[in-house]
């Protein structure tokens, strides 16, 4: 990739946006793909995003276009900030200009069917591409108001991994490598679930320690489950792991957590999705979660607890009742009793 070549961004939402005006910050040409031309317009024009990001400057190196054949023609190095619901269905219609690309996707959410996450289908829509995911504690408005904060990029590919580091490195932003690429994406993915929960915990008035609770057993499970999947443990106990479940499950600024937050003040779950307006992954994430977590025969109260209470008619009170009631466990699971 030449410094002339421009860098894409696909999604005009937040998060596309904090990371089309980092790349344009270190200097780079960025093509900012949205699908609504009166959104592009406005962003030519008041540079400014009129649905997302209220406040934020864009700056003039980002060019917003609503031509993703170009867009994707122009671009070796492509950054995809779509929401999980609609990265197939953009993608699949341009599979044939993706071969050779590299492909970064920050997406955090999981396909139902076959339970696949967003590298996995990217490369299925393009096996000749070159994939990689970028995960981390990493809400849109305080990378874009430049509050410091750290990122992963994961990929088996070590040059892309040096490419993403290079083009997004900053005064405010460092990207640590990984080459765990299915760890770093499944605890992005993992962690919106138990935002909700603890969105949920806070409009209740519950303190500290619960909030405390909550976040060292979510952990705990969401990794008996990757490992279950054949994931590393260890990629848990970095940034795109309890780093972003930390965030996520103490910020107001979590779209995750101010679905539960609504949820606990008796919205419903329409209402509290169709008052947030944005995407909160961590809705359908539960779904998909809690089947493949019976299929699998992993042990996730938590899991289990928010499925019965939005979607099986059980109350928050019988739910607590149940886990707080639970037989005795052990503290942490990957502890090896030989020795260490
Ligand atoms: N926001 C954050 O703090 C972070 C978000 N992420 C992840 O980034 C992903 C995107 O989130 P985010 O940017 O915040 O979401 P937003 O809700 O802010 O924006 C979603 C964007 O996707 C566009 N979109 C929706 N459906 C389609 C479609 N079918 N075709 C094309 N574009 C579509 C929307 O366009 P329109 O406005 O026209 O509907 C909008 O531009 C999520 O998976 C999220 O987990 C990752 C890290 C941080
Ligand atoms: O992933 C995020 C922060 O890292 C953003 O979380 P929300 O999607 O809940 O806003």
């Amino acid at each position: 990739m030449t410094r002339q070549q421009p860098i894409a961004v696909l999604g005009g939402g937040s998060f596309g946006t904090a990371i089309a005006n980092l790349l344009a910050e270190n200097g780079h040409h960025v093509l900012l793909w949205m699908r609504d031309p009166e959104q592009a317009e406005s962003i030519r024009t008041l540079r400014q995003n009129p649905r997302y990001l209220k406040g934020v400057e864009i700056l003039a190196q980002v060019e917003p276009t609503t031509d993703l054949s170009s867009t994707l023609d122009a671009c070796e190095l492509i950054f995809v900030a779509l929401p999980s619901s609609a990265l197939r269905q953009a993608l699949q219609p341009f599979a044939a200009q993706l071969g050779g690309k590299m492909l970064v996707s920050t997406t955090k959410g999981i396909e139902a069917d076959g339970f696949m996450l967003m590298s996995q289908i990217l490369e299925q829509i393009a096996p000749h591409a070159r994939i990689g995911v970028l995960s981390g504690p990493n809400l849109a408005r305080e990378v874009a108001e430049h509050a410091l904060t750290a990122t992963v990029v994961a990929s088996q590919d070590e040059a892309l991994c040096r490419s993403v580091q290079q083009v997004l490195h900053g005064r405010t932003f460092r990207v640590y490598a990984s080459a765990d690429r299915f760890g770093v994406e499944l605890g992005g993915a993992l962690k919106n679930v138990y935002a909700i929960m603890a969105g949920m915990a806070a409009a209740l008035g519950m303190g500290e320690n619960t909030r405390s609770m909550l976040i060292t057993r979510a952990l705990a499970e969401m990794t008996r489950f990757a490992v279950k999947l054949g994931a590393n443990p260890m990629t848990f106990l970095g940034l795109a792991g309890v780093g972003d479940l930390i965030v996520t499950c103490t910020s107001q600024k979590s779209r995750n957590f101010q679905v539960g937050y609504a949820l606990g003040e008796g919205l419903s779950l329409d209402e509290a999705v169709s008052r947030l307006g944005e995407v909160a992954e961590g809705v359908n994430t539960i779904k998909v979660l809690k089947c493949k977590a019976e299929e699998l025969q992993v042990y996730m109260p938590l899991v289990a607890g928010l499925h019965a209470v939005l979607f099986e008619g059980r109350t928050l009170d019988q739910i607590i009742g149940v886990l707080m009631r639970g037989e005795p466990k052990t503290d942490v699971d990957f502890i090896s009793t030989d020795g260490f």
